[in-house]
């Protein structure tokens, strides 16, 4: 994203030597340029084009540097401005900055001065639009891959983040690894109130425990050998949001002690400091161990899991619901990331898929798909095309029909019936069958034809309880 996007910069100045020079450096720094000989001109051009950043002379014409910056921050709030001025008006420089600058320049300056200057702004404007891009790819995200499944578990599981969406309640999360803690602890924050705040996720598994502490909490310039400078903590980052602790188990016991005083306190205590800092973030914590068994072996502590476990949400493993294994293929063919909409997975592929017992559950299911769709001819996923431990459950091609597991009339039933009973749910309504389905527009149509699934006639029958 950084590398295509370029900076549109408008150099203001009445002097056209010094446009010139400014439009010259913008060039060899790859922006595209534009020119106003006073700030009036800038303004009637702001209403056409909206620049990146701005470079202004303070002393133009009849409207001052000050109030041209005040109408730019007004219009074009991400739009930075740097001042250039002349050696005795530095005082408004300073006020400039007060308002809002960036940075401003001494005239005569040297080129490689202002180039400094420029770049320094165009990092920062790339930064904020990174930013912005990414929080609206994981909203985006969100909405395209939401929770897939239509099975009775999974159900209760969406009704729960349902529930939990809006409060700053502590929430526990159990299952075995692969089963989308991560997923449902970012539905339940980017469908809620406070979509908009921080979301932090931290694997507690995979910090460096001697450094952990000041991971969480930060720490202050000098806290410890390599610590250069202060150091803001994943807490303080996540204030006003969630931070979501995976793999809590594995938080060490001293540590423990240290997050307990935190959700008791809310306020945290950055390394080295003797003041401490209050922070106001929602915990989703989450576990593929059984931490009751660990506060009774003495490796977790009892008082940190109560305070952590004031709602626990558990998710089932995907064997327990194999039934939604057809839309969960169907969701991870069809995103957009895998471009391979349209293609089918063989009944055999299928019988395989369903027979196997998944023991990293969502996510090796993802990961088969993916290296499925890599491999396959971009029609059909069929047998070869799946790993070895899945091929192990193939019948041999050419072999007689297997008369134990599921044979494709089985799967053609599982996939009917749960078409069925998602439309059961929704009342017909088309837009949320295709959510809870996780499966394309077309798919959907595709596969109604196939089962003539007759929709208005389950709507019926939904609305008048049959
Ligand atoms: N119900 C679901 N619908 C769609 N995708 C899912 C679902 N559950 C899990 N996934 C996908 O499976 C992958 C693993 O999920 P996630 O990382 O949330 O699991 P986890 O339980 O947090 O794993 P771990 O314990 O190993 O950290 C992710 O890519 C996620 O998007």
């Amino acid at each position: 994203m950084t590398d295509d996007y370029r900076i549109r910069f408008l150099i203001v100045d009445d002097q056209q030597s010094i446009r010139k020079l400014c439009i010259a450096i913008g060039n060899t720094l790859g922006f595209i340029c534009s020119e106003a000989e006073s700030a009036e001109a800038a303004l009637a051009a702001l209403e056409t084009q909206s620049p990146d950043i701005i470079l202004a002379d303070l002393r133009m014409g009849e409207l001052s540097g000050i109030d041209f910056l005040a109408s730019v921050k007004k219009l074009l709030p991400r739009t930075e401005v740097a001042i250039m001025t002349g050696y005795g008006s530095i005082e408004t420089a300073v006020q400039s900055m007060k308002l809002g600058a960036y940075d401003y320049i001494t005239k005569p300056f040297r080129v490689e001065e202002l180039k400094i200057i420029l770049q320094r702004m165009a990092e920062k404007v790339r930064l904020v639009a990174e930013n912005h891009f990414l929080r609206e790819r994981v909203n985006t995200e969100m909405e395209l891959h939401g929770i897939v499944g239509s099975s009775a578990k999974i159900q209760d599981v969406l009704r729960m983040v349902g529930r939990l969406k809006d409060t700053r309640t502590p929430v526990l999360i159990c299952g075995e690894s692969g089963t989308g803690k991560e997923l449902v602890a970012r539905a339940m924050h980017f469908r809620g109130g406070f979509a908009k705040r921080p979301f932090v996720a931290v694997d507690c598994g995979s910090l460096v425990p001697t450094l952990i502490e000041s991971e969480l909490f930060g720490h202050e310039k000098g806290a410890f050998t390599g610590a250069i400078k202060p150091k803001e903590g994943l807490f303080q980052a996540a204030n006003g949001g969630t931070i979501f602790l995976d793999e809590i188990g594995e938080l060490p016991l001293d540590l423990q002690a240290k997050l307990l005083r935190v959700l008791q306190d809310k306020q945290v205590r950055p390394v080295g400091s003797n003041q401490s800092v209050k922070v106001d973030v929602r915990v989703i914590a989450a576990t593929n161990r059984d931490l009751e068994a660990g506060y009774k072996t003495g490796t977790f502590r009892k008082d940190l899991y109560f305070r952590l476990n004031v709602v626990t949400v558990y998710l089932p493993s995907l064997r327990e619901r194999k039934s939604d294994i057809p839309s969960l293929i169907q969701h991870f063919i069809d995103r957009p990331s895998a471009g391979r909409e349209g293609v089918e997975v063989t009944s055999q592929a299928m019988k395989s898929l369903m027979q196997y017992d998944w023991p990293g559950n969502v996510r090796e299911l993802e990961n088969c798909i993916e290296r499925a769709v890599a491999l396959g001819n971009g029609e059909v996923i069929d047998v070869d095309d799946l790993p070895p431990s899945l091929q192990a459950m193939a019948p041999k091609k050419n072999a007689p029909a297997v008369s134990e597991g599921y044979d494709s009339t089985d799967l053609e039933d599982i996939e009917r019936t749960t078409i069925q009973r998602v439309f059961d749910q929704v009342g017909g309504d088309k837009g949320l069958a295709l959510k809870m389905l996780g499966i394309s527009r077309a798919t959907l149509y595709r596969k109604i034809k196939r089962y003539n699934i007759d929709i208005s006639r389950t709507a019926r029958a939904a609305a008048s309880g049959e």
